[in-house]
């Protein structure tokens, strides 16, 4: 019969080998290539006995009020392949088999290694990995594995023998974004698919009876959710659903889950579970990057020998070495989408020609309302429905926060099955997202912090596969990214034509870098005025630690005039210009532009300049500026090869003039 924590003479004798190789097996690459598979010496190569393993990596108390020690090097009796957990009897054979069948997983990555072993012994765990090395797995294995050995029947898919109830919850996963929580559910659905455990998912934005009828008719062994919803469920006394013998807790991205965002749910969470001094529960928290704050935070709570597995050396670059990452200084925030899309046709360009593979990429941005316009002049750049552009063929789906929970979780599988496309987002997928054969992660303007950049560059370079790292800076932001993300492995890349370019002046450009230019423009142009509006006052959101207002204000007041082609910026929220006064004069004629550069700009755009009124006017005198605002696109602008000069205005008819934004849209 099947016993969950027998090791027979035959495991043993297994583990008996060199501890100098099972080092040197970890320490190599986290995916070891299919041919260093083959050639390498089995996984026998674990060393000393499992008795003196499971004693010699604990992080005692005492060691615990001292900086945190990677103390998990030692894996002497560890096994590093799925099919030993099953042999060892550690691990339901049913799990395996579909772990090595199905999903066709053999070797363990080194944070698997490092943590189910320990896991499967009951201790608490805390990881750190990088992205993508497989820390999914690394808790679902221990956490179900956990729960098949206090009721054994259930590692049979014997349907009908003891009915899941979903008011006897064992394990509860927390995630702390919806599709996060979706993916895992469906990952650990699919692990327990040959075993009896049955898993439901809670997430905000969908509906809470509809998951609640369904827990109810199927019952609930493993419940995977977000804070929010889950605090919900588990506090609401008629929802049925609850957690008396909770054995297994298990916090995915765990500094995020603890920092204030989150932490007040998770402390409510905590207040409906039994107390684990009364039922022992493991508790198992993952991340990519786990700060020494969070480790302190959480040693009050875990078992005083908890296992600390750091799988990132200090002195170790966070991000994968086979992820080259590059830095593009734009010349202004009006130089973004230019570039970007320069970046796009060159790189679906090369993949169409078979010179790489098919090109995937995520776009970030730092505001749901900037995510949503660059979405949409994709959309219009690859031709929409239409077969004319260079784009055709490249899906442009967009996710972020503003969606229902329905869309972004339809725009989450658009992508995920998408052999190629481009998705623009916002920090909602920056996380644990695990899109199959991402080749591009794009990201405009600097993330909130570098943890969140760590994590974004993670999409990529998964699992061993190859990426590319982008990042696009304007120069307010360049200090910034310095101190930001120092001693990360950016380099600076100067191959985009259009990032450099002067887009307030005139100048003579190559023709297809004109063109490109001018394409971006004319489609924003179509856009609706709030979606500019919105991603302008976004822009600003973003910008919170700037502290140069004015020139951030002028250089956003640049990229909705030679950008979006806008006849006026957008007023800036109070926030931007320090909760007082409109900068600048504004209040008095509402939408003249006065631009920074106004004079220079009136007269040397000709047509365009004059037909937006406010020209000729400095920085601000925007008020006075304002009634003439009115003949957008009205000027011919001469031929292509010069930005700004062509007969781009042609398409808008002719100098609609007079009033303001709204009137000219
Ligand atoms: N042992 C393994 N060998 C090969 N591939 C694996 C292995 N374990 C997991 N994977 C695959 O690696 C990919 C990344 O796994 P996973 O999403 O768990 O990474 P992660 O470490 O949680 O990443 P993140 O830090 O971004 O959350 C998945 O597609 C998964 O199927």
């Amino acid at each position: 019969m099947y016993s969950a924590l027998r090791r027979g003479p035959a495991s043993l004798a297994r583990s008996l080998s060199s501890t100098a190789f099972a080092h040197r097996a970890l320490r190599s690459a986290a995916f070891p290539s299919a041919a260093a598979r083959a050639s390498a010496p089995r996984a026998p190569a674990v060393a000393v006995a499992v008795a003196a393993f499971h004693h010699s990596t604990r992080w005692h108390q005492v060691a615990a009020a001292e900086a945190p020690v990677d103390n998990s090097s030692d894996q002497g009796g560890a096994c590093t392949r799925f099919q030993d957990l099953a042999t060892r009897g550690l691990v339901h054979p049913n799990l395996i088999r579909t772990v090595t069948q199905q999903m066709k997983l053999s070797d363990m990555t080194e944070v698997q290694t490092r943590t189910i072993n320990e896991a499967l012994n009951g201790s608490d765990v805390i990881a750190q990995a990088k992205t993508g090395t497989g820390k999914t797995l690394a808790f679902l294995i221990p956490v179900i594995q956990r729960i098949i050995k206090d009721d054994p029947q259930l590692g049979e898919r014997t349907r009908g023998y003891k009915r899941a109830k979903a008011n006897d919850i064992r394990a509860i996963i927390i995630s702390p974004t919806r599709e996060l929580a979706e993916q895992i559910a469906v990952e650990a659905t699919k692990v327990t698919a040959g075993t009896g455990v049955i898993v439901q998912c809670a997430v905000g934005g969908t509906q809470k009876r509809m998951m609640l009828q369904k827990t109810q008719r199927e019952g609930c062994h493993l419940l995977v959710g977000t804070p929010g919803r889950l605090c919900d469920i588990l506090s609401d006394p008629y929802s049925g659903v609850a957690a008396p013998t909770l054995q297994a807790l298990v916090m995915d991205e765990a500094d995020r889950l603890l920092d204030d965002g989150f932490m007040k749910e998770i402390d409510e969470i905590k207040k409906f579970l039994p107390d684990p001094t009364d039922v022992d529960r493991q508790t198992l928290m993952f991340s990519a990057t786990v700060p020494r704050s969070v480790v302190d935070l959480v040693r009050q709570t875990l078992k005083p020998n908890f296992h600390y597995a750091k799988c990132v050396d200090e002195n170790e670059e966070p991000t994968h070495q086979r992820v080259p990452q590059a830095a593009v200084h734009l010349n202004g925030f009006e130089n973004t989408m230019p570039a970007l899309y320069e970046l796009v046709l060159r790189e679906h360009e090369a993949s169409k020609a078979g010179h790489k593979k098919p090109f995937k990429a995520i776009i970030y941005f730092n505001s749901t309302s900037e995510v949503a316009l660059a979405a949409s002049v994709f959309y219009k750049l690859s031709g929409g429905f239409k077969r004319d552009k260079p784009l055709h063929g490249l899906a442009a789906t967009e996710i972020h926060a503003k969606l229902t929970q329905g869309a972004r979780t339809k725009a989450a599988d658009t992508f995920r099955f998408a052999k190629s496309g481009v998705l623009f987002s916002s920090d909602v997928t920056a996380r644990g997202m695990d899109f199959p054969n991402v080749t591009h992660v794009l990201q405009v303007g600097l993330p909130r912090d570098r943890d969140t950049y760590i994590h974004r560059i993670g999409r990529t370079g998964r699992a061993g596969k190859e990426g590319e790292g982008w990042i696009f800076v304007t120069p307010i932001e360049q200090a910034e990214m310095r101190k930001r993300l120092r001693s990360l492995p950016l380099n600076v890349d100067n191959s985009l034509e259009t990032a450099a370019v002067d887009m307030t002046t005139e100048a003579e450009l190559p023709a297809n870098v004109a063109g490109l230019i001018t394409e971006v423009v004319d489609e924003h142009k179509k856009m609706y005025p709030d979606q500019l509006e919105n991603a302008y006052r976004g822009l600003f959101g973003a910008f919170q630690w700037c502290g140069d207002k004015r020139g951030l204000i002028e250089a956003a007041e640049r990229l909705a005039l030679f950008g979006w082609g806008m006849p006026s910026a957008p007023r800036p929220p109070a926030s931007a210009m320090g909760g007082g006064r409109s900068f600048g004069g504004r209040s008095g004629g509402g939408s003249g532009y006065g631009s920074p550069r106004g004079g220079e700009f009136g007269q040397s755009r000709g047509g365009f300049g004059e037909s937006r009124g406010g020209g000729g006017r400095g920085y601000g005198d925007r008020g006075s500026g304002g009634g003439g605002g009115g003949g957008y696109g009205g000027g011919d602008r001469g031929g292509r090869s010069s930005y700004g000069g062509g007969d781009r205005g042609a398409s808008r008819g002719g100098g609609r003039s007079g009033g303001g934004l709204r009137n000219l849209y």
